[in-house]
């Protein structure tokens, strides 16, 4: 399915998959959904996660303690689908399990699960002709991340190759929230929509409704992570789905969303 943001503005919620299991996992992703999120960034958890923030770090070592794997996480993908045939999924990995399974066969892999779209967070476009050689063979989006630092002709390639949406990211460093938005984020924004029509989703450090708030005014989407990723982590597991719920609700106030 085409990547849809039918709430204004789009909600994305990325959860790792396995934490703190695999089942609660695919019952939060649905509560999310129930809740106005839009699109669900389903991570895959890794030993090496260099771009996340430590929240996000403990939740990928939890996953990976428990056995988590990449096949685990196609399998809950297909369980979400077949639970909300509407949402968008983004299966959300760095390349290393990618590789292991095979592009060709992970691209498989992911729209025999119902995936609309993946994101490798370590895959820059510059070397990504087989990758989407694979997506395109299988009806998938490629996203790619675009940094405040990239210049235009980076951020024009990564606007041209991704499909869906373009991942914005508000500031240099790592995943995790802060307290205020970054002020390069708009600016960012301003530059990747010279290059392209896509909806633009900007994501890291926003947690509260404030932070959706202030992005709908200049970006199509928001990503929320950590603040989600870390209320998961203090949750008793049975209660984290309605509490994942709520939070998506509560992340909605003031905006014309759902
Ligand atoms: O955690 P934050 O600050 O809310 O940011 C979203 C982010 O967690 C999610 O999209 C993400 C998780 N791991 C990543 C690695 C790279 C880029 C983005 C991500």
């Amino acid at each position: 399915m085409p990547i849809t943001f039918p709430n204004k503005p789009g909600l994305v919620i990325y959860l790792t998959a396995g934490d703190p299991d695999l089942g609660t996992t695919r019952d939060m992703a649905i509560a999310a959904i129930d809740n106005g999120a839009d699109v669900i960034e389903l991570g895959v958890p890794f030993s090496d996660p260099l771009a996340d923030g430590p929240v996000i770090q403990r939740a990928s070592e939890r996953a990976v303690a428990k056995g988590t794997r990449l096949t685990d996480v196609l399998v809950i993908c297909k369980e979400i689908r077949a639970a909300r045939p509407q949402a968008g999924i983004i299966l959300f990995s760095y390349l290393n399990p990618v590789v292991r399974l095979g592009m060709a066969a992970f691209a498989k892999a992911a729209k025999d699960a119902g995936a609309d779209g993946v994101l490798l967070t370590d895959m820059i476009v510059e070397e990504a002709t087989e990758y989407l050689a694979a997506m395109r063979a299988n009806d998938l989006a490629p996203v790619f991340l675009a940094a405040p630092t990239s210049p235009d002709e980076r951020l024009k390639a990564i606007a041209e190759n991704s499909r869906g949406f373009v991942y914005a990211i508000s500031r240099v460093g790592i995943t995790g929230t802060q307290a205020e938005l970054a002020s390069d984020a708009e600016q960012l924004v301003k530059r990747l929509k010279q290059f392209t029509k896509l909806p633009i989703a900007l994501g890291f450090g926003i947690s509260t409704p404030a932070h959706v708030q202030t992005v709908a005014g200049f970006a199509d989407a928001a990503v929320v992570g950590s603040a989600i990723v870390g209320l998961v982590e203090k949750t008793p597991a049975a209660e984290a789905p309605r509490a994942v719920g709520d939070f998506v609700r509560s992340l909605r106030k003031g905006t014309t969303g759902a």
